[in-house]
């Protein structure tokens, strides 16, 4: 009888429909807040979309990964109000996505992004509207790193501010040999408000990123290793060891990760997210739920049926 009911579960989570399939829903395609804290949406969009300038742009690949890229070149892909806007917006397509793996974020023009774009910073420069941009990006960030996807950043040039928290809202980062990611928060007065913060703490521990912050440290390849920020270094394209750009690289480590199949990938990544995010018995729940959508699936049969070994 116990078993019968386990079995409803499994059932039910793989139709989507059980309570930890809508836990998991819940967990993936929603932010922080909502109308329950007083976010209007369609306020701070609105407001947000009178900053136009550059744009966020998805490529959704055959192998399963995309890439998202951050082009706004002029101004050291500055993330405008429309960008804001834009990114959000190319989450949700990437929500969508049944076939996709994995998913790298960069920069236009061997950049990676040097914050907000400080004309809108300048225009919105009081504290209603400065919470009201970092709900809205806090939400846009939570569901990038959220998405059942493996997620990297390839940080070529600079990432700076916005750009530093944006690189922390994927799984991996990768770092060219020449680039800096930097909290430069402390500069401008402020903290980080897009998430960066509390993201950071959990990928470099507190005592570093207390030293990250607090310091507005220039973070190179060599300090990112060190600390964890950075979890590979892409060779530079003109060197004879480089196989081939950054981006086929970046291509090239994440195809480790996201070997076989869309299901089992995503998977995967839901596991490892309600582990991170959620409170042991809930993450264990979760996992049982997510088990129950690739046991018995066809992944799963091919492999019994093939008597692999794995030597
Ligand atoms: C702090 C948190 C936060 C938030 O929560 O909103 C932010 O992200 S605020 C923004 C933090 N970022 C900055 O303050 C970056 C300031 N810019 C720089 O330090 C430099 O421009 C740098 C290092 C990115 C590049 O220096 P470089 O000498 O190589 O180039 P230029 O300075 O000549 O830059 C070219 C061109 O881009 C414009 N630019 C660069 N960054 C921004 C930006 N964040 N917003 C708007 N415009 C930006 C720069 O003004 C130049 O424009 P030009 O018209 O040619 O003068």
């Amino acid at each position: 009888m116990a078993l019968c009911a386990v079995m409803l579960q499994i059932l039910k989570s793989r139709s989507g429909c059980g309570a930890w399939g809508r836990l998991l829903q819940r967990q993936s395609s929603s932010g922080v807040y909502s109308s329950v804290h007083a976010f209007d949406e369609a306020e701070i969009r609105e407001k947000l979309q009178a900053f136009p300038g550059g744009s966020i742009d998805l490529f959704k690949q055959d192998s399963g990964i995309a890439v998202l890229t951050v082009n706004n070149p002029s101004r050291m892909n500055a993330l405008s109000g429309g960008m804001m806007v834009d990114l959000e917006e190319r989450v949700s397509e990437l929500e969508n996505w049944t076939d996709g793996k994995g998913l790298i974020l960069c920069g236009a023009a061997e950049t990676f992004c040097s914050g907000s774009d400080l004309n809108a910073v300048r225009a919105i420069s009081n504290p209603q509207d400065g919470m009201k941009m970092s709900m809205f990006m806090q939400n846009t960030l939570t569901r990038l790193l959220r998405l059942p996807l493996i997620s990297v950043a390839l940080v070529e040039g600079r990432a700076l501010g916005g750009g530093a928290e944006l690189t922390t809202a994927c799984d991996f980062r990768l770092m060219a040999s020449d680039s800096v990611i930097q909290f430069v928060h402390k500069h401008m007065g402020l903290v980080p408000g897009w998430g960066g913060g509390a993201r950071l703490v959990r990928i470099v521990g507190s005592q570093n990123a207390l030293k990250l912050l607090g310091g507005a440290l220039k973070v190179d390849p060599k300090l990112g290793l060190q600390i964890g920020l950075a979890d590979g270094v892409v060779e530079d394209a003109q060197t004879v060891e480089a196989p081939g750009s950054h981006l086929e690289q970046a291509e090239k480590w994440l195809g480790t990760y996201i070997k076989g199949p869309a299901p089992v990938i995503q998977a995967v990544k839901k596991v490892v997210l309600s582990g991170r995010e959620l409170p042991l018995s809930e993450a264990l729940k979760t996992e049982m739920g997510v088990f129950g959508t690739v046991w018995g699936g066809p992944a799963n049969l091919q492999a019994l049926a093939s008597k692999s070994k794995h030597k």
